[in-house]
């Protein structure tokens, strides 16, 4: 550990240590923060379950929404540790039983998440998972469908978010964290 450090600050450092830049990927311009490094170190990803769960203050969600597919791995993951069950939010066409889908924007054209008509019930305590915050249409679509659900929104956790593209000024509905940002 770095002199004058907090254990906080150490294992937040440990966190970005492990997550790499990719260039160019999945198209010139664009630099992606890639989490695999931290997904294959053992302690480095427990770590990062451990910073989020210690950022859930207030009441135990009862529920991690997580969406595909690099929010189920954290959102499992942080269900697990909290004690909730998860909730999938899936790309079109995956989910077997009824469900809601909502739209959302990518930087070219649309997209769409679906979630199945009976995952909760009315007023059930969710939080919404994924690793990276980058323009908010995946989180807001995901909060579109929970509201649809009647369900209780205590907030969004991320792993990391790109500041720069100012996703949180859209999402004034619920509190919202992220262990890193760029
Ligand atoms: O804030 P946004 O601009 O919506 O971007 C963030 C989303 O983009 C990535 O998922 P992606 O759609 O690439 O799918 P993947 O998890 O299957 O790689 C990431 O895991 C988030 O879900
Ligand atoms: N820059 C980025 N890196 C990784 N995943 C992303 N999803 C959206 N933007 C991303």
């Amino acid at each position: 550990m770095s002199v004058g450090m907090t254990d906080r600050e150490a294992d937040l450092a440990q966190v970005k240590g492990l997550i790499r830049d990719i260039p160019d990927f999945p198209k010139p311009g664009i630099l992606f923060k890639d989490i695999t490094p931290l997904l294959g170190d053992a302690t480095g990803f427990r770590t990062a379950i451990e910073l989020m769960a210690s950022a859930v203050d207030g009441p135990t969600p009862e529920y991690i929404v997580g969406t595909e597919s690099r929010g189920f791995i954290f959102g499992a993951a942080l269900a697990y540790e909290l004690g909730a069950g998860f909730i999938p939010v899936r790309k079109p066409g995956k989910l077997p039983a009824d469900v809601h889908s909502a739209e959302y924007e990518l930087e070219y054209g649309t997209d769409a998440l679906e979630v199945h008509r009976d995952a909760l019930h009315q007023g059930a305590r969710t939080l919404i998972v994924d690793d990276l915050l980058a323009t908010g249409g995946t989180a807001r679509a995901t909060a579109d469908l929970l509201r649809r659900l009647g369900a209780e929104m205590l907030g969004y956790c991320f792993v990391l978010e790109l500041t720069f593209l100012n996703a949180r000024q859209q999402m004034t509905d619920a509190p919202v964290t992220a262990l890193i940002q760029y």
